[in-house]
């Protein structure tokens, strides 16, 4: 495997990028290689996918649950780093805006320590009423002709009133002009909503929703905008019996603050 070509993924806008054993690469054609984490991260999140993408296993909830996820293909390893093989959701993109956004007020397992639960919730403490915070995002500024990047040091800044303008507002700018995309992906996160309210089999804890559109409208053959809204990052999902309530309210928390966006 030591022969794929790949280069660091350039839409990737959180994550523990910077050391090399954990960036995101491209190695091209639709597809990126993920890092698994140290330890039970790295495990449980190729399980899930695993789980998921298992053909023996085709219940409604999990196809379902397929559509809202990268598609997973297979775990190799690489100059001995294991990676899960993903579709890369920015493909083709060529004025990729990527949003990360960590969903829940518990960013912590159950049987997290005390140390941990505390770092956790004093990293953005308007997440415990909100019930997500912004990991990181970049868009494209038409008035530069190039890419920002705004990392999570930044987000952690906003109050949950300046996170609605600085945060998405400064994501889908000009506002106006991003009505269409605005209203896509709120369509999918109520898709996603949907889902939550039914099932009862997995637990998303310290999971992201990775907002995407493409800046770009090529006029001659596109009507409108890239757009996309998927689940990432499932180190942390574990099985459960009863309704993801902490995921659900951030989820709605979050599709809250994109309806005050929609002008009506
Ligand atoms: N399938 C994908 N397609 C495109 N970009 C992706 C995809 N998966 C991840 N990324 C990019 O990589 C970043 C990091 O991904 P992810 O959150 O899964 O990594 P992580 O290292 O597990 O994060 P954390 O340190 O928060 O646990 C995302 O913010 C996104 O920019
Ligand atoms: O994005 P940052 O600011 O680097 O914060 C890290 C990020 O939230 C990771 O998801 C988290 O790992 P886990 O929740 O998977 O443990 C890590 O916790 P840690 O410091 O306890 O490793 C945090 O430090």
């Amino acid at each position: 495997m030591d022969r794929i070509n790949s280069e660091p993924l350039r839409t990737q806008v959180a994550g523990r990028h910077g050391d090399k054993t954990n960036e995101v690469l491209d190695i091209g054609d639709g597809y990126i290689l993920k890092p698994a984490q140290s330890r039970e991260r790295g495990t449980r999140e190729i399980n899930f996918y695993q789980t998921v993408f298992n053909i023996e296993n085709e219940t409604e909830d999990l196809l379902t649950l397929r559509s809202f996820i990268p598609v997973f293909y297979d775990s190799l390893i690489k100059d001995d780093v294991t990676y899960m093989k993903l579709e890369n959701i920015t493909w083709k993109m060529k004025q990729a805006c990527v949003m990360d956004i960590k969903i829940g007020a518990i960013t912590w397992d159950p049987d997290a320590p005390a140390d941990k639960i505390e770092r956790e919730r004093k990293k953005f403490p308007p997440s415990q009423e909100i019930g997500f915070r912004l990991a990181g995002f970049m868009i494209f500024n038409e008035e530069t002709n190039s890419t920002e990047h705004y990392a999570q040091s930044y987000c952690l800044h906003f109050t949950k009133e300046s996170l609605l303008h600085q945060g998405f507002g400064k994501f889908f700018h000009p506002v106006t002009a991003k009505q269409d995309v605005i209203k896509i992906t709120l369509s999918k996160l109520y898709s996603i909503e949907k889902w939550f309210l039914n099932q009862k089999r997995f637990q998303f804890i310290s999971s992201s929703i990775l907002l995407v559109y493409d800046n770009h409208i090529d006029s001659e053959t596109e009507s409108s905008r890239k757009c996309d809204v998927r689940m990432i990052d499932f180190t942390h999902v574990h099985p459960t019996d009863s309704t993801d309530t902490n995921y659900v309210h951030g989820l709605q928390m979050l599709i809250k603050y994109l309806t005050q966006l929609v002008q009506l």
